[in-house]
């Protein structure tokens, strides 16, 4: 099943088009990294998915009118509630979304994002990757179709990336949409069925990561991020 199709979106903010018309499809249960450059249109992307930016051009079909209340968005620092424990955190944004957590389903949670051991640790306390984790947590409270992540792993030492890779996964297999932004090659490689590469409000190249390999004849994400993105190189193409 689809549940977000984009058929040529564009965005502008005064007067520069920062995407220049785009198609972007999100399939059900699918983990989909959406990476590029400084810049490149990737937030505005994000956003005009999740319905708070408005496209100036093209459309935008989703699986529910209601979908607004089916997603779950961490963006790139979540403000926690800081005097209060990992799970009086949960269980107070649950209380945001108007539910009540009993203590199987915070045990559940705790679980799913692996603070067992950090459950009465202050949130301001939390390492980074812990902090990421709980972030992530907070977005599936209200069992969410599809969320949406904004470089999840940004600033991780390895075992935090590879922690915050195993929840995504395992969100995943229980049949939750991942949408996420990267800039980390080796993280997009590991997790993702499908990428989309976006360089300067374009979209330069799509598809799951092994047949993009082969289709570009490169070894690895990065040199084909490198090779796609490199603007000297696309000039002498042109
Ligand atoms: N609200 C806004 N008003 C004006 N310009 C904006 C606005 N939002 C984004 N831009 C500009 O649009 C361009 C694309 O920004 P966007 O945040 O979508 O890129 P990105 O790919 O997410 O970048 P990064 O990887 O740095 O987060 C940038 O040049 C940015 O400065």
């Amino acid at each position: 099943m689809i549940l977000m199709e984009a058929k040529g979106i564009h965005k502008q903010f005064h007067n520069r088009e920062v995407v220049k018309g785009i198609d972007v499809e999100i399939r059900q249960s699918e983990i989909l990294a959406l990476i590029g450059t400084n810049g490149a249109g990737k937030s505005t992307t994000m956003g005009m998915l999740l319905g708070i930016l408005p496209p100036d051009a093209g459309a935008i079909t989703r699986w529910r009118e209601d979908y607004k209340a089916h997603i779950g968005v961490q963006l790139q620092s979540t403000p926690f509630f800081e005097g209060y424990t990992t799970e009086e955190n949960l269980q107070l944004f649950a209380a945001l979304y108007n539910l009540r957590m009993g203590k199987e389903q915070i045990q559940k949670k705790l679980e799913e994002c692996n603070l067992q051991e950090a459950r009465k640790t202050l949130a301001s306390r939390l390492s980074g990757g812990q902090q990421k984790r709980l972030a992530i947590a907070v977005t599936t409270l209200h069992n969410p179709d599809l969320i949406i992540l904004d470089e999840p792993a940004a600033g991780l030492d390895p075992r935090g990336r590879h922690e915050v890779r195993t929840m995504i996964k395992r969100l995943a297999q229980n049949k939750v949409t991942v949408l996420f932004s990267s800039h980390d090659m080796e993280e997009v490689s590991r997790i993702a069925d499908r990428i989309i590469l976006m360089h300067e409000g374009l979209i330069v190249a799509q598809g799951e990561p092994e047949s993009l390999l082969q289709q570009y004849h490169t070894e690895n994400l990065e040199s084909l991020y490198l090779e796609l993105t490199d603007n000297t190189q696309a000039e002498a193409n042109r």
